[in-house]
């Protein structure tokens, strides 16, 4: 598992989509709208099953038809490239979800 610098992190934001990294919190964070409640399960379901396999696991919330995920190593304090990998895993299914892409 590799921390990331700071630049590391800045290129690797610009690779994914709509993530935001909070420094201070030590985290990257995505809020996604769905078009209703179900879909919005819909996408956690992916993504859990995504983050079983990937052994790492984001922070969740979902708010109606909104989902917050959060990812952050907690084990490193740090963002590392497993936050990164599995940002780019949660990228490809919200396109899955939306049936956009
Ligand atoms: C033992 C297991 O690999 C660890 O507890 C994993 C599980 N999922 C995890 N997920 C996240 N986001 N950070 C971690 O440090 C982490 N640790």
């Amino acid at each position: 598992m590799l921390r990331l610098s700071e630049e590391q992190i800045r290129d690797g934001l610009e690779r994914l989509t709509d993530w935001e990294w909070d420094p201070d919190a030590v985290l990257i964070h995505r809020t996604v709208r769905l078009a209703d409640f179900p879909t919005a399960i819909s996408l956690v379901q992916e993504v859990a099953q995504a983050a079983e396999q990937a052994d790492h696991h984001p922070d969740i919330d979902i708010r109606y038809d909104t989902v917050r995920l959060t990812l952050s190593t907690h084990s490193e304090g740090a963002v590392t490239d497993q936050d990164m990998a599995l940002a780019a895993r949660v990228d490809e299914l919200v396109e899955v979800v939306t049936g956009q892409g």
